[in-house]
């Protein structure tokens, strides 16, 4: 990476109950597009967002434009620009779209970004007044995604936005990250290598609480020995290179 990074995390360790998940996290976060964040399952992905995020105990460095994070409440560095769409969407099933795109709005100087997520999401505006617990899976991660664009974030962070979804539901929810980073810089867990291949630039592999490598998303992706050792793919259930999402 040339430029220097929105986000630098270095060593980043946590210890939950006694025992150490993280052991020493190295990170950067390209300025521009998508950063994807790979590794097997239990791998430590989850755990180094929440961490980032100081919503588990950590130490070591996390730096967001230059500016050390680690100490912050999650509260305050939410304010600082980091939005996230964790792995269970965080919704209010018995709230409507619109709901909860307002229970996600900070006061700031350019007031809701409402313009950009309806843009996007031209969904979410059709849909604005139904019940979010009756939207689909994608629908739901549209609400998830809008939620962190609204305030003018500096970074999103999107944990397995794709999970479990249909493969046709998978290339739009690729689509919509694709346009979203043309906003706003992402970090992205993902297990698909399709989505990760048409999204990502850089990329980041974890493996028992470590980083096992840093480098292109292409250079990764096209070497077979090194996905397989680090990924485990053509071994098991990760990463289905599904043809939607592949075109
Ligand atoms: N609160 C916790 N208490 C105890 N162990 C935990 C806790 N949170 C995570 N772990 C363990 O830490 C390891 C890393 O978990 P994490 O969820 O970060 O992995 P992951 O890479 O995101 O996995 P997946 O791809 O399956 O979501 C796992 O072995 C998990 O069981």
């Amino acid at each position: 990476m040339t430029a220097s990074p929105l986000l630098a995390v270095r060593d980043l360790r946590v210890l939950i109950g006694g025992r150490h998940i993280l052991h020493g996290v190295d990170l950067d976060v390209a300025p521009q597009g998508v950063t994807a964040l790979l590794g097997r399952n239990g791998a430590g992905k989850t755990t180094t967002v929440r961490g980032v995020l100081g919503l588990v105990p950590r130490t070591g460095s996390v730096l967001l434009d230059g500016e050390e994070t680690v100490g912050l409440p999650t509260h305050t560095l939410v304010r600082r620009g980091i939005g996230y769409a964790p792995e269970d969407r965080g919704i209010f099933a018995g709230l409507t779209v619109a709901e909860n795109l307002r229970l996600a709005e900070r006061r700031g100087a350019d007031g809701p970004a409402y313009g950009l997520v309806h843009e996007l999401f031209p969904e979410l505006k059709r849909r604005e007044k139904q019940s979010a617990g009756t939207l689909s899976g994608g629908q739901q991660q549209m609400v998830a995604i809008g939620r962190t664009l609204l305030n003018g974030n500096r970074l999103i962070i999107a944990d397995e936005p794709t999970k479990g979804l249909a493969p046709k539901v998978v290339t739009e929810v690729a689509q919509v990250l694709e346009r979203a980073a043309e906003a706003v810089p992402v970090l992205l867990v993902e297990q698909n290598l399709a989505v990760v291949r048409r999204l990502a630039r850089h990329c980041v592999v974890l493996a028992d609480g470590r980083t096992a490598h840093q480098g292109e998303a292409d250079g990764l992706l096209g070497d077979a020995e090194a996905t397989r050792r680090l990924l485990g793919v053509g071994r098991g259930p990760l990463a289905p290179f599904t043809a939607e999402a592949d075109s």
